[in-house]
């Protein structure tokens, strides 16, 4: 696999905070796989996040490297798509959800209004909306938070990025919907053959699917590698807590025993 993008000594400073969000960080992001950032609460995922989609508030303080195999890195809603936790707050509550998928077509691929719904219609039809043509019309409250978060991917995605950003896009949702959204996730970036980086604070949901893991502490990168490898053979006194803590009768086993 190539290097999509290669991180070197990432730190990032807010604003009037003393301590960095993110400190040294060194990793790669390799073309095409699906890799699983994980993390307790404030640990800098999402911080990594904005800043490889450079969507850090200004102010911020950064230093290190980002080399983009292509030169450049990637142009957010056209090469770049970026699904957040909440599709509350990332979907328009007054405009429909054609107006809201389309206007990435229109925007992002030059279409006309007709041309940009036909391909929301598409991408509607892709996330598994139930009667897409209904929904075209649609507002979000007429959505459950599922089928919301489904619209939330089809606008990430419209525009046919090579690369997408899933940060927390399962968290608000119940454990059922949560791991259909990751399936689809799952089959999405596979069909397309994306780059998907998928952040989450639940190794067990990220162990299912990831072909990597990255796990973040305190803003320090702590260990990456296989899911397997990592799962199974944890470098880091830390990843051994992490995964020994879903080890509890609710929680499925992150490695399935092979079949005797
Ligand atoms: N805009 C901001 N201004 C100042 N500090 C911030 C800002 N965003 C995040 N932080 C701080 O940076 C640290 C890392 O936050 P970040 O959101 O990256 O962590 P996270 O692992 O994604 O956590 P969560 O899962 O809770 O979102 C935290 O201490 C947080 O309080």
């Amino acid at each position: 696999m190539t290097v999509l993008c290669r991180i070197g000594g990432l730190s990032v400073v807010y604003a009037g905070q003393p301590a960095p969000a993110l400190d040294a960080v060194d990793l790669d992001i390799l073309a095409g796989e699906r890799l699983a950032i994980i993390g307790e609460s404030g640990s800098g995922k999402s911080t990594l996040a904005r800043a490889i989609a450079g969507l850090l508030p200004s102010g911020a303080r950064v230093t290190g490297e980002m080399e983009w195999s292509a030169g450049h890195p990637p142009h957010p809603g056209r090469e770049l798509g970026f699904v957040f936790q909440d599709p509350s707050s990332s979907l328009n509550p007054v405009l429909t959800i054609g107006e809201q998928v389309a206007e990435g077509a229109r925007r992002h691929l030059g279409l006309p209004w007709s041309a940009a719904y036909a391909q929301a219609l598409k991408i509607l039809e892709k996330v598994r909306i139930p009667q897409p043509e209904k929904a075209l019309r649609a507002f979000p409250h007429q959505l459950s938070g599922g089928q919301r978060q489904r619209v939330a991917i089809a606008a990430a995605l419209v525009a046919k990025p090579s690369f997408l950003i899933a940060d927390e896009a399962t968290s608000a949702l119940d454990m059922v919907v949560q791991a259909e959204i990751v399936a689809l996730l799952g089959d999405l970036v596979k069909e397309a053959d994306m780059t998907l980086l998928f952040i989450t604070h639940d190794i067990a949901l990220a162990s299912g699917f990831a072909d990597r893991v990255a796990i973040f502490k305190d803003g320090h990168l702590v260990e990456a590698g296989p899911t397997l490898a990592v799962l199974s053979s944890p470098r880091e006194i830390y990843t051994q807590t992490l995964i020994a803590s879903h080890r509890d009768l609710s929680t499925p086993p992150l490695i399935k025993e092979p079949a005797s």
